[in-house]
């Protein structure tokens, strides 16, 4: 282990095992002062056999009572790493002392995630619940429902920094005796404008508490929370490199925005890409433009988007870890948000709502010749909503890049929703690349016209890293033949089919948030198929014939066996794996997927889906 110090004579490990050296080979979660028996039997029960490098570094200091800033990639567990330590601290003190009060503060910047954080604390503590009151502050409930959740004295509040502001400068809030403050997601913190919250925050809690910072990149802002937050921290820069066979495969494919629809119903349709998906987009309409397209084949998915009311959001991301969707099309529209190297920093945030924006922030920070280019105004759009960022989807095999993002650490962000936790995955990019660039593109991707731009960022980003980009040259003459059916089914998107469809799925999704609150308040502990968030949107024609997809559509090479790129599919569940019902319907298929054979792109044996 390397010590050194940084600019600021702070202690810094930057650690980078070798190749095939797994985080903490040699430890258990024990080894690393964990020594309660309810967590031990909590982290077991959760399948965690080992922890991983995050963990095993940090745990130590923070039981130590270290401040400790850890940069870490995404999916690797950043999470339990300051969770753990802390129920043990709690639990701890409980054994002495009955004195009950708010002794942890976790600061995330989503609403998803604040969720997300508080049920793994529940998971974590599940085998001392009685001990441990967890409150999350992120629900749309009213000021009497939090002042009486607050009122009981939780052990950890979990909040977006606007929501803790508030409740603190309401009194609901008591952080007299606050022991531990987490920054969860800290390089998102800043760029989500909770600037002003977070500097009224630390006036008013207690001094010299511990610290805890989380980040999947360093960047200034990390810098700046550090200098606000921590007394001398000790720094943890931790790179783990992928074990074999693990990891994310990255591809670019560069082609028109017609082809991106072509190249997306293609690969879904003809089982191209296997197991479940993410697929951002750069805006809300976007979002259904691609749903009703993809409707039309028959493939079915789900939207993710800031102006879904948060019930409905939550409920469909836990719908997709049950495997119950396997297709989630994702608006990114919080992404530019000041993020320092995007191209779109000089976008003027607007919408109204209680959020503020960082607009000092947002503006100028960029020389790019980009003309600033003005967003929709929304004032339903919610600025504590991000699908990118933070959140743990499980078993994403692919991530697509349908409209790429604006800046090389949304990409990160972005790609770190597949491979997590060493699984592998799969990131497939769609670039424009000048050439191909038109003038009457939606001004929502307007951007496009700096893809290449963007992408030559994200390659010499991901290359410091050890990573390569590679491209994806897709043989666009074996998907001519489906051309024509991409033309009828996107000629019927129009852009009126579009509004209603939007319209009507948010009137529908606000329906079923009510349901589904009221369901939750008097079921708490059911996670039930209440409500499906995938129902197919109606386009301005039906066209049922779209869905199947006849034997003389099908490449001439492509039925005796079609050679490809190396891009393969992405293994699926292992056998056996799944839990849920689609868990269930794949088991004994599992052996198919990860074998050579296998890979559809490589055998072109794939059968149409729906056929
Ligand atoms: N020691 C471990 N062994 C096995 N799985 C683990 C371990 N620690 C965490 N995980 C799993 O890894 C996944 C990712 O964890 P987590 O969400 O904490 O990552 P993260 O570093 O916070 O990612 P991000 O930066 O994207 O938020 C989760 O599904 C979690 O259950």
């Amino acid at each position: 282990m390397k010590r050194k110090l940084d600019e600021n004579n702070e202690p810094v490990l930057a650690e980078t095992p070798s190749t095939g050296e797994t985080a903490g080979a040699a430890t258990t979660f024990r080894d690393l002062g964990l020594e309660d028996p309810r967590l031990l039997q909590a982290v077991a029960s959760q399948g965690f056999e080992k922890p991983t490098l995050v963990q095993s570094k940090a745990i130590p200091l923070v039981l130590d009572g270290h401040d400790v800033l850890a940069k870490a990639k995404t999916g690797s567990g950043k999470t339990a790493a300051y969770v753990l330590p802390l129920l043990q601290a709690i639990l701890r003190r409980k054994k002495t002392s009955s004195e009950s009060y708010i002794a942890a503060l976790i600061v995330v910047p989503t609403r998803e995630l604040a969720d997300q954080v508080a049920k793994s604390i529940d998971s974590f503590s599940a085998f001392a619940a009685k001990e441990i009151q967890t409150v999350k502050l992120s629900d749309k409930v009213s000021d009497a429902v939090q002042k009486a959740l607050l009122s009981n004295t939780p052990d950890i509040v979990v909040a977006t920094p606007s929501r803790a502001w508030k409740c603190i400068e309401s009194g609901a809030l008591s952080v007299e005796k606050l022991t531990h403050l987490v920054l969860d997601e800290a390089d998102l913190l800043l760029q989500y404008g909770y600037n002003e919250d977070l500097q009224s925050i630390t006036g008013s809690i207690p001094k010299n508490i511990q610290t805890t910072l989380m980040s999947a990149t360093l960047t200034t802002e990390v810098d700046t929370l550090k200098g606000t937050f921590c007394r001398s921290p000790t720094v943890l820069d931790l790179e783990e490199p992928d074990a074999e066979g693990e990891g994310v495969r990255q591809f670019v494919v560069k082609c028109a925005e017609d082809e991106k629809f072509l190249l997306t119903y293609v690969c879904f349709k003809m089982g191209l890409i296997k197991g479940k998906s993410i697929i951002f987009v750069s805006d809300v309409d976007r979002s259904y433009r691609l749903k009703l397209f993809l409707d039309q084949f028959g493939i079915r998915s789900t939207i993710l988007n800031a102006e879904l009311p948060l019930n409905s959001r939550l409920h469909t991301i836990e719908e997709f870890n049950r495997n119950v969707y396997d297709i989630i099309i994702a608006s990114d529209e919080n992404e530019a948000i000041g993020d320092e190297d995007s191209l779109e920093a000089t976008t003027v945030q607007d919408g109204a709502g209680e959020e503020k924006c960082d607009s000092k922030k947002a503006k100028g920070k960029n020389t790019d010749e980009v003309p600033p280019k003005k967003k929709r105004k929304s004032s339903r759009r919610d600025k504590e909503y991000g699908a990118a960022r933070g959140i743990d989807f499980s078993e994403v095999a692919c991530v697509i890049n349908f409209d790429l993002p604006t800046s090389s650490k949304s990409y990160t962000h972005r790609v770190g929703r597949t491979a997590r936790a060493g699984r592998s995955g799969l990131a497939l990019s769609f670039v424009i690349p000048k050439e191909k660039f038109r003038k009457h593109l939606p001004t929502s991707i307007a951007t496009a016209e700096n893809d290449e731009k963007v992408l030559d960022k994200i390659v010499k980003q991901q290359s410091k890293k050890g990573k390569e980009i590679k491209p994806y040259l897709f043989d666009m003459k074996q998907v001519e033949a489906f051309r024509y059916r991409m033309n009828d089914a996107l000629r019927a998107v129009t852009k009126v089919a579009i509004r209603e469809a939007r319209t009507r799925e948010l009137r529908q999704e606000l329906l079923k948030s009510e349901k589904l609150k009221r369901h939750f308040e008097e079921n708490p502990a059911e996670l039930s198929h209440l409500v499906r968030h995938d129902g197919e949107l109606r386009a301005a024609r039906t066209q049922p014939h779209l869905r199947h997809v006849p034997d003389y559509l099908l490449p001439a090479e492509g039925r005796k066996g079609l050679t490809s790129q190396n891009v393969g599919f992405v293994p699926f569940r292992k056998p056996g794996d799944g839990k849920g019902k689609r868990g269930k319907s794949f088991k004994g298929r599992g052996k198919k997927f990860g074998g050579r054979k296998a890979d559809p792109l490589k055998s072109f044996k794939g059968r149409p889906k729906g056929k």
